[in-house]
């Protein structure tokens, strides 16, 4: 049997870092997706008591038996239980580290390592020790701030719940999860997301699994329906980083200087207000103003992230470069590198900007924004 699932992968319009410490966030889904494949093999098949997996896109395979899964993963039949989502323990977590090192990942290939621990304590949890091959191919950049963890988790987790899921409605191509068996989705990659982020707001897992566009505000999650369109360049500066570290970094600087950050903060829940107001306004407003006013938010969202100590001076440039063509640009995702976001109004050619941030040795691409959520496939 096989099933498959995919997720997308994500921009920040406004609120990152701030989100994880109450404040709002908009964000939307875009239509680059992490896939996933499950296959059972069948009971008589050689191999099947192995777990093995394949990450596509990085040509990486690793295998456990699950004898020696069952042997580090404490598991007891009460524990596993597929729709009540609950936290990987720390001392669980180091049992699955030492999995991970018993397979010799590469060097320059240990950023990996919690994405690996994810998936072993999603999988054992969801369905337990049973025998598969599971195939991970992504289309997002790896830390780039464009959800790759968010997408992973949530097409995992789709993946698995989908695999128990019996009226499956075979070779009718994509289909979305009911509301319940989403929620539910969106728990467990959230637990995921934990052993990746550390300390996870839920953005990036609840736009994965929703899709469109949210606003979102201590886990509540408000769909929202765009009026007006809304075209971004996504520039990835190259310069590697990691979510967990830099969000650590942001709550370290809070507990130094609260105050300060509590307004920095409520300065960016007033900016995601105003922007989701904007982007659903059906007023006589015109779409020139609207993004006048998109631009002013972003502008002022970066200055915000820049005093939060998460810009990189990558990000800077590409600012630099496209206030020359003047457009506004913002980080997008946890910052330190990874992607910038520029406002493309109506009418904007890219061209030129494109030429001149490319020749920086940035990578510029745009995608669809506001599309499909998880959805599985039999
Ligand atoms: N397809 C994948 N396979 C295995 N691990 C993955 C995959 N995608 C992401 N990861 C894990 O997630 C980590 C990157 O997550 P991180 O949260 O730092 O960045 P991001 O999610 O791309 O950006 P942001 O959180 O800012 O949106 C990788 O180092 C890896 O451990
Ligand atoms: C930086 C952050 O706010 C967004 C990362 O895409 C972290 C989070 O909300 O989990
Ligand atoms: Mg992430």
């Amino acid at each position: 049997m096989e099933v498959k699932a995919r997720a997308p992968g994500k921009i920040i319009l406004a609120g990152e870092h701030a989100v994880v410490h109450g404040s709002t966030a908009v964000a939307a889904a875009i239509d680059l997706y992490t896939y996933v494949t499950i296959r059972f093999p069948l009971q008589s098949a050689e191999n099947n008591d192995r777990l093995t997996l394949q990450l596509k896109d990085i040509s990486l395979e690793f295998s456990w038996s699950l004898d020696r899964l069952k042997e580090a993963i404490p598991y007891d039949s009460s524990t596993l239980c597929r729709s009540t989502p609950s936290s990987c323990s720390d001392e669980t977590l180091k049992s699955i580290a030492v999995l991970i090192e018993e397979q010799n990942l590469p060097k320059e290939k240990i950023w990996l390592s919690s994405g690996i621990s994810t998936f072993l304590w999603l999988y054992t949890r969801i369905i337990g020790f049973k025998s598969a091959t599971v195939v991970i191919n992504s289309e997002l950049p790896y830390g780039s701030g464009l959800g790759s963890s968010a997408a992973l988790c949530v097409a995992l987790t789709a993946a698995l719940l989908a695999s128990s899921i019996s009226n499956k409605n075979h070779g009718n191509g994509w289909s979305s999860l009911d509301e319940t068996n989403l929620e539910l989705l969106n728990k467990w990659a959230f637990e995921g997301e934990k052993i990746i982020h550390g300390k996870p707001s839920g953005i990036d897992n609840t736009v994965s699994a929703y899709g469109n566009m949210i606003k979102f505000c201590s886990g509540e999650i408000i769909r929202l329906q765009s009026n007006m369109p809304l075209r971004m360049l996504i520039t990835n500066t190259r310069v590697g980083r990691n979510t967990k570290a830099l969000v650590a970094g942001v709550s370290q600087r809070a507990v130094r200087h609260p105050d300060a950050m509590n307004s920095v903060f409520n300065a960016v829940d007033s900016i995601s207000k105003e922007l989701a107001a904007i982007i659903q306004s059906k007023d006589e407003t015109s779409v020139t103003e609207k993004e006048e006013s998109i631009k002013e938010l972003m502008e002022m969202n970066q200055g915000l992230l820049q005093s939060m100590g998460v810009s990189h001076g990558s990000i800077e440039t590409v600012i630099q470069t496209t206030v020359k063509h003047k457009l506004v640009s913002k980080l997008t995702g946890a910052g330190g590198g990874g992607c910038v976001l520029t406002l493309l109004p109506t009418g904007t050619v890219v061209d030129k900007v494109v030429e001149e941030l490319e020749s920086s040795g940035f990578q510029c691409f745009t995608a669809s924004i506001g599309g499909n959520g998880a959805q599985i496939c039999f």
